[in-house]
């Protein structure tokens, strides 16, 4: 299955977070695994904070595109689109995104965030997100992301 952000149509495929025709950002990709989503990220040496550890602002970037996307696959799993289409016919941007910042979250280890559905409220999708690095949760976050009208 393809990431759910390549499926974001041409025209909406700049984001600087998981944008694929940006290639300046980070090109974030989000899979459906079963009842969760993953996406996995490595990130470069300039995202730093305290040496050794990432920048919190990368991390909200990362479960801001990881929720969107996260919010856009269960709500077309949940009409039974099929999400092998060419375009998402569903696009969500987000309202609110609360983030915990649990641990220091090391340099150099590739971070594996989830996703896991909480409610579909008529537009309105929030998910629960965890970031971890070599297991360990190193921040969490919720988001309200809203199904935009057509
Ligand atoms: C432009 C095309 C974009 C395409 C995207 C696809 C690619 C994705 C790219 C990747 C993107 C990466 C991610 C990014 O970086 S996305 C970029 C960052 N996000 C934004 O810029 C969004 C800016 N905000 C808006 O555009 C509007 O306010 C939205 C669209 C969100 C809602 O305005 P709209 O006029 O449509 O709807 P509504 O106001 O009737 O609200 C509807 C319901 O939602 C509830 N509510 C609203 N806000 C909040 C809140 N803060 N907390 C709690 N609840 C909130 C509201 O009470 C109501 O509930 P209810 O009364 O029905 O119960």
């Amino acid at each position: 299955m393809k990431a759910i952000q390549d499926l974001y149509p041409d025209n909406l495929a700049h984001c600087y977070g998981c944008g694929k025709n940006n290639s300046q950002g980070h090109q974030l990709k989000t899979y459906v695994e079963g009842e969760e989503t993953v996406s996995r990220f490595t990130p470069d040496m300039k995202y730093t904070a305290i040496p050794g550890s990432v920048y919190g602002g990368l991390i909200a970037s990362l479960l801001d595109c990881h929720g969107t996307a996260s919010a856009a696959a269960f709500a077309c799993i949940a009409e039974k689109i099929d999400l092998n289409q060419v375009d998402l016919p569903i696009r969500c941007v987000t309202a609110n995104l609360n983030i915990n910042f649990k641990a220091l979250t090391p340099q150099g280890e590739e971070l594996v965030i989830r996703g896991k559905l909480k409610a579909i409220e008529g537009r309105k999708i929030s998910v629960d997100m965890t970031l971890t690095a070599k297991g360990v949760v190193c921040a969490t976050g919720e988001i309200l992301a809203i199904r935009l009208k057509e």
